[in-house]
C-alpha cells in the first residue's frame, strides 16, 4: 500500500471484563494477533518475482471462554489467518507481525508442537481424517502404551457426550456421516485438552438441526474455557453463539463488534460495511450494496472500503484509517467517534 500509516491499535489490554451470571469476570486473551501481514511470492514470465499481499495489518484477539466469529466475503483472508496460526502456509508465504499464544510468541516451532493438541482445527472438509485409520486411534493419537486404557475410557465418555455410539470407535472415516465426523473432530479437541479451537466454515449446507448442534458443540467448548474462532459466511449462525464478531474485508479487519451491537437496526454497529452486511440479511430485506472488495493487486492509498462507502469524505482517500477502540469494539473508519 502507498502511504505509510501507523496502523497499530493502541496498547490492547491483556484482559477485558465480561459479565457471567451477573458477575464481572476477567476474560483473558489466549491468542493475540497484531499487525499481521501475509504475502505470497509469485513468479511471472521471465522469472520476475512479484509479491501478492493477501493480509494487511490485521489485529484480533481471542479470549478464553469466548467465541470470536470471523465473517467477511470470500477471499477476505479468513482461512489464511487460520493457516497462519496453525503454521500450515505454503513455502512461498511471507508472514510478518506478531502472533502470541498464552502470553508467548507463537513461533513456527511452537505452532507445530501445539497443532492438533492445544490448538485444534475443525475444518470444513470432512476429508481431514486419515481414510485408512480407525476412528479411535485417530482421536486418541499417539500416547504411551500405559496410558492407552485410560484414554479409551475417556474416549468412550466423550463419545457418549457427543452422541457417538461405541461402534464408531472401530469404524473408518468413510463409514461416518458428515455430522458424525464433525462430532469426532470436536471429541478429538476435547480429549486432547485443546485450548484454542479454530473452526473453518463448520456449518455450510447443514440443515437447521445439525447446524444448531454443531454450534452448540462450539459453545460447549467455550463454556469449558476454550477460546473458539468460528470462521463463517453465516452471520446469523455466528450471532447465535458468538461473543464478538470480527468483520474481514480484503485481508484486514474493519470492525470487531460485540454481539449485542447487532440488535435492532444495527445502529450500534460502527463500520458502514458491517452495517451493510447486517442489512443484507433476510430479516433486513436483503439490501445489498453495489461493488466488490478490491483485488489484491488494486493498490489504493485510502480506506479499502472507499469505493463502496456511502459515508466517505475527502480524508478517506488519503491513507488507511487506523484501527481504533470505540464504544467497546474496534473499528477502522474515519467517520466513527
Ligand atoms: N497459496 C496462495 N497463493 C496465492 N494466493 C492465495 C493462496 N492462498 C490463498 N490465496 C488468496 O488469498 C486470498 C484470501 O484467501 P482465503 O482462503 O484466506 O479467503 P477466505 O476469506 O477464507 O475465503 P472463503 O470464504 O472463500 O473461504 C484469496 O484471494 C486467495 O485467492
Ligand atoms: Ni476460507
Amino acid at each position: 500500500m502507498g502511504n505509510k500509516v501507523e496502523l497499530r491499535t493502541k496498547a490492547e489490554p491483556v484482559t477485558a471484563f465480561k459479565t457471567v451470571d451477573g458477575k464481572k469476570r476477567k476474560a483473558e486473551v489466549l491468542l493475540n494477533v497484531e499487525d499481521l501481514s501475509l504475502s505470497f511470492t509469485q513468479y511471472t514470465s521471465g522469472l520476475r518475482q512479484t509479491e501478492l499481499k493477501v493480509i494487511s495489518n490485521l489485529s484480533i484477539q481471542a479470549y478464553r471462554g469466548e467465541i470470536l466469529a470471523v465473517v467477511g466475503s470470500s477471499g477476505s483472508g479468513k482461512s489464511l489467518l487460520a493457516h497462519s496460526i496453525l503454521g500450515i502456509l505454503p513455502s512461498n508465504a511471507k508472514l510478518s507481525g506478531k502472533i502470541e499464544y498464552d502470553g508467548e510468541e507463537l513461533t513456527q516451532e511452537r505452532k507445530e508442537a501445539l497443532r492438533g493438541k492445544e490448538i485444534a482445527l475443525i475444518p470444513q472438509a470432512t476429508t481431514y481424517l486419515d481414510p485408512l485409520m480407525k476412528i479411535s486411534d485417530q482421536v486418541i493419537g499417539c500416547v504411551e502404551k500405559k496410558d492407552k486404557g485410560l484414554m479409551r475410557k475417556l474416549l468412550r465418555e466423550i463419545f457418549q457426550r457427543y452422541n457417538l455410539k461405541s461402534e464408531v470407535e472401530g469404524m473408518l472415516p468413510h463409514e461416518l456421516s458428515g455430522g458424525m465426523i464433525r462430532r469426532v473432530l470436536v471429541s478429538t479437541a476435547v480429549i486432547r485438552s485443546s485450548k484454542l479451537i479454530i473452526a473453518d466454515e463448520p456449518t455450510p449446507g447443514l440443515d437447521e438441526k445439525t447446524l444448531n448442534e454443531t454450534l452448540s458443540y462450539l459453545k460447549d467448548m467455550a463454556d469449558r474455557g476454550c477460546a473458539v474462532i468460528l470462521i463463517t459466511h453465516d452471520i446469523e449462525a455466528a450471532l447465535k453463539v458468538s461473543h464478538k464478531i470480527a468483520v474481514f474485508y480484503a485481508g484486514t479487519v474493519l470492525e470487531v463488534a460485540n454481539v449485542e451491537d447487532f440488535k435492532n437496526n444495527g445502529e450500534n454497529l460502527r463500520h458502514p460495511y458491517t452495517r451493510a452486511l447486517w442489512n443484507a440479511l433476510p430479516q433486513n430485506n436483503f439490501q445489498v450494496i453495489k461493488g466488490h472488495q478490491p483485488m489484491q493487486d488494486e493498490v489504493f492509498d485510502g480506506c479499502i472500503f472507499y469505493e463502496r462507502c456511502s459515508k466517505k469524505k475527502a480524508l478517506c482517500s488519503q491513507g488507511i484509517p487506523e484501527l481504533r477502540q470505540v464504544n467497546g469494539g474496534v473499528v477502522r473508519c474515519n467517520n466513527v467517534s
